[in-house]
């Protein structure tokens, strides 16, 4: 049974939900499911924008079947060459021989390593700002590489106004029936994930990000439809999409806050962060979370880390180093470009206390612009009754420096 959603007149979804991955990419996990989308339009010719992952295969092909309704399939535009997108190519290739396909130089040579059989006489090698004729539809074509990969691009669809966009403006989550960002409560329900896919998929690539907005921007009143590969389909309300873009890309907080993340084996360097939110609470800071480093997988701490203006790093001292987890999440904050965050430290140890000196040279020397406060927290084994002040100062000290 085909399953579709009409995006506009004689343009449709015909991609396909997945519930059953647990782990994008084997590294994210995506309890609420992810979507391939790929888009068939059928106007005087028709033309596939970009296929899906080999577990929606199935599916979509059943879609483009209804919807060809005996129709033979003209163009493949391959704007990504990833294979959660374009691994179905070949099966479409074999039941659509004669589809021309639609790629960029780059994208083909990625083609041929993945070992896909395109005959040469088939291709249409595009350049950035080239416009063809489809039909009675004209297409063009952005690159955008490094969002996500070298070859990526989008192509604009000058006659309805549909942007695939490739990975640009995708998310986690299935679409499960909907569709449009107007059928759902976006704040709610999906910004949470659209943050963690962008910011652990694309993060380190912001300035590659900052850089496709600005090309886009001559042809920004042309876009009617936003049609990423992943998640819902934008129709409207551009503004706040590209506003929330704008700040994950440049690595500015979205929101004033604290976000505390402890590593702790037996429980001590955990009531501190514990002490601290509380203190931090009583002082009217709002919008104060805490997570455990060793069981919150690093991809929600990134994604919070991207949300908020301010980070606590807690973290025990082991064998006279940074407590691994937690020096793993120090590691995957520097390789997704995390900076310009104010940062406090506590560190904890019983015998040779490491980890605060640790954490500290690791903001400063490998990560850029981070500011860390000096009120560092110090704990011996556990934290004393007469140690209330100095956490009141640290509270303190990160609420002043919240202001402005
Ligand atoms: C394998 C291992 C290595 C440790 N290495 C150090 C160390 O190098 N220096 C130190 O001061 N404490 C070290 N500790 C002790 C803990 O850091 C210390 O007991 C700390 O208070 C534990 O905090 P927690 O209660 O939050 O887990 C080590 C503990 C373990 C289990």
């Amino acid at each position: 049974m085909h399953v579709v959603r009409e995006v506009t007149d004689q343009l449709t979804w015909i991609g396909a939900n997945d519930h059953r991955l647990t782990l994008f990419e084997n590294i994210h996990p995506i309890p609420e499911g992810v979507s391939y989308n790929s888009y068939v339009l059928t106007g005087e010719k028709t033309v596939l924008f970009d296929t899906v992952d080999w577990d929606a295969c199935r599916q979509m092909l059943e879609n483009l079947e209804y919807v060809l309704d005996g129709r033979d399939l003209d163009y493949i535009v391959v704007n990504h060459w990833e294979p959660d997108h374009a691994a179905s190519l070949q099966e479409v290739i074999t039941k659509y021989p004669n589809a021309q396909i639609i790629g960029n130089t780059k994208g083909f040579q990625l083609a041929e390593q993945f070992g896909f059989q395109i005959d040469e006489d088939k291709k249409i090698v595009v350049n950035e700002g080239d416009v063809i004729d489809v039909g009675d539809h004209k297409l063009t074509f952005l690159f955008m590489p490094m969002v996500h990969w070298p070859e990526a691009m989008v192509t604009l669809d000058l006659t309805n106004g549909a942007l695939f966009s490739a990975d640009a403006f995708g998310s986690f989550k299935a679409l499960d029936g909907k569709l449009f960002n107007d059928e759902v409560n976006y704040d709610r329900d999906w910004l949470d994930e659209n943050r963690r896919y962008l910011t652990n998929i694309v993060g380190k690539y912001g300035p590659h990000i900052r850089k496709i907005l600005k090309k886009a921007e001559p042809v920004l009143d042309q876009i009617k439809f936003i049609c990423p590969l992943h998640g819902l389909v934008w129709r409207n309300d551009f503004g706040y999409l590209l506003d929330k873009y704008n700040h994950w890309a440049s690595y500015e907080p979205e929101e004033k806050g604290v976000t505390i993340v402890y590593a702790s084996m037996y429980g001590n360097t955990e009531q501190a962060a514990q002490a601290l939110a509380a203190k931090l609470c009583e002082l009217g800071v709002e919008n104060v979370d805490v997570f455990d480093v060793s069981n919150t997988h690093v991809s929600y701490l990134i994604a919070e880390v991207f949300k908020k203006s301010h980070l606590v790093l807690a973290s025990c001292t082991y064998n006279l180093g940074i407590f691994p987890v937690m020096l793993s999440f120090l590691e995957d904050m520097k390789a997704l470009n995390v900076q310009n965050r104010t940062v406090a430290v506590i560190e904890n140890g019983s015998w040779a206390i490491r980890s605060g000196d640790l954490i500290s040279e690791f903001l400063d020397e490998q990560m850029k612009t981070m500011t860390v406060l000096n009120d560092r927290l110090t704990i011996a084994s556990r934290l004393k009754d007469g140690q209330e002040e100095e956490l009141d100062g640290l509270a303190l000290s990160i609420k002043e420096s919240m202001r402005g």
